[in-house]
């Protein structure tokens, strides 16, 4: 049974039968839950009654327990990465993360027998797809490669329109180990397993990015799937954000901390005038007139060729052109036509619009968003830019996929307070998104 708590839960209270009913019945894929952060806690706990001591060293798991039992609260998200030494002690053979994989996978894709404890309305399975990701681990029982097909044979269990797996890197992987998790991915996927993609991920705070350039496009040149986490802190380094956009991932993790100039730099989205810019970034994003775009001077020698054939093409009489009010509206012509060409030139550069994986709990939990109306899914939902929406780890962030969408659908202060036809919309984001899409020959 999954638990829901917090923001989430009282998001979902919020709301009324027919909304909830709306919700569930949204067709939705699950593309940001990391496996071993995703084990329902009754799991965790059966898995700890059998773990023989002798296996593995002990890493505190009963407290670890008993903290995602009362709920982790966190100072700063590197606390975050300190709950895994205990779950991965408990996931160490092949036969744990078999159990492991099938009751996350049952999760999300299969109805609860109750609904959470507080709820009322008859369960639904949380996802209509899922593509899980999972770190492939070496330990004294078994290798990544055996860790990756124990989770594959899991996986398989469901119809390739249900479920897949990205494989993920760890930051503080050597490049050694990185090069062997992308082998690992591309050649399971060529022998007909389930892999659909690559993921960067682990402590923000830890690794150098560029260490796995090579591998990524390795992979991605193999036909894989990517996404990074990105931004994911507030001390993320713009250099960093560089590097990982330079991959052009097809998704982005998270994206919390993305400067203004990379969103304008990378995106294929021009940023309406009143649109500020994701609220963690802390500024407005540029527009193409201010002298940090980088299409700034592209953008002034179409605004001055605007300005003169505007001038040119007038009829109004001398006396009216002399006038401030002229002045004026020759300028936002100019300005309108240049914000056209720019808007022209970047849809011809290749429209890179990577979708957003918004994990919302998670980064309240986190403290990388103060709060609700702070989240960046704001700015990405005003700019047409897709998005979807994610649990990122069920089981310290205490939440279903169903609590993620109650907090779009719920009325301030639960909620985002957006309307059906947006929250459809977003889930549709979320089925067009899917690295198995075309990569697992179904197109539902
Ligand atoms: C808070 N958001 C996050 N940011 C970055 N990495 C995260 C994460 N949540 C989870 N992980 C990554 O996923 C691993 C657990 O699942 P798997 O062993 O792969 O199945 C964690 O050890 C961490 O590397």
């Amino acid at each position: 049974m999954s638990t829901i708590s917090g923001p989430p839960a009282a998001a979902l209270h919020s709301l009324s039968p027919s909304d909830v009913h709306f919700l569930q019945s949204l067709p939705k894929a699950e593309l940001h839950a990391h496996l071993n952060g995703s084990i329902p806690l009754q799991t965790l706990v059966e898995l700890a009654q059998n773990w023989p001591s002798s296996t593995e060293p002990h890493h505190d798991i009963a407290s670890v327990i008993e903290r995602l039992r009362s709920g982790v609260e966190l100072d700063d998200i590197s606390d975050f990465f300190l709950l895994f030494p205990a779950i991965y002690a408990l996931t160490a053979t092949p036969s744990a993360v078999r159990r492991a994989t099938r009751d996350v996978l049952d999760a999300f894709l299969k109805p609860p027998s109750n609904p959470p404890p507080g709820f009322t309305y008859t369960p639904t399975p949380d996802c209509s797809y899922i593509e899980l990701r999972t770190t492939p681990r070496a330990t004294m029982h078994m290798s990544r490669y055996t860790y990756l097909t124990a989770v594959l044979d899991e996986v398989e269990r469901f119809p390739p329109d249900k479920a897949a797996i990205i494989v993920s890197i760890d930051r503080r992987m050597s490049e050694a180990e990185a090069a062997e998790c992308v082998e690992a991915a591309i050649a399971l996927r060529d022998a007909g397993r389930r892999v659909v993609g690559l993921d960067l991920s682990g402590d923000p705070h830890k690794g150098d990015v560029s260490t796995f350039e090579k591998h990524f496009k390795r992979g991605k040149e193999a036909g894989l799937g990517v996404t990074v986490h990105i931004a994911e802190a507030k001390d993320s380094s713009a250099a960093e954000s560089r590097i990982l956009l330079g991959w052009r991932p097809d998704r982005l993790g998270h994206a919390t901390f993305l400067s203004r100039e990379h969103i304008a730099l990378f995106f294929a989205d021009v940023p309406k005038p009143g649109i500020g810019g994701p609220s963690n970034s802390n500024a407005s994003v540029i527009q193409p007139w201010d002298p940090k775009h980088p299409l700034h001077t592209t953008f002034f020698a179409a605004y001055r060729k605007h300005l003169e054939r505007i001038q040119k093409e007038s009829t109004e009489p001398e006396e009216t052109r002399q006038t401030l009010s002229f002045h004026f509206d020759v300028d936002k012509g100019a300005r309108r036509a240049a914000l056209r060409d720019i808007e022209a030139l970047i849809v011809e550069r290749g429209a890179y619009k990577p979708c957003i994986e918004m994990c919302i709990s998670s980064n309240l939990l986190c403290r990388t968003v103060r709060s609700l109306d702070a989240h960046h899914i704001q700015y990405y939902l005003a700019n047409n830019h897709p998005v979807t929406i994610c649990t990122d780890d069920t089981l310290p962030f205490r939440t279903t996929l169903l609590g993620e969408y109650a907090l779009l659908l719920a009325k301030p202060p639960f909620g985002l307070g957006l309307d059906h036809d947006q929250v459809r919309r977003i889930a549709q984001m979320s089925m067009e998104s899917r690295f198995g899409k075309g990569r697992l020959g179904t197109s539902v």
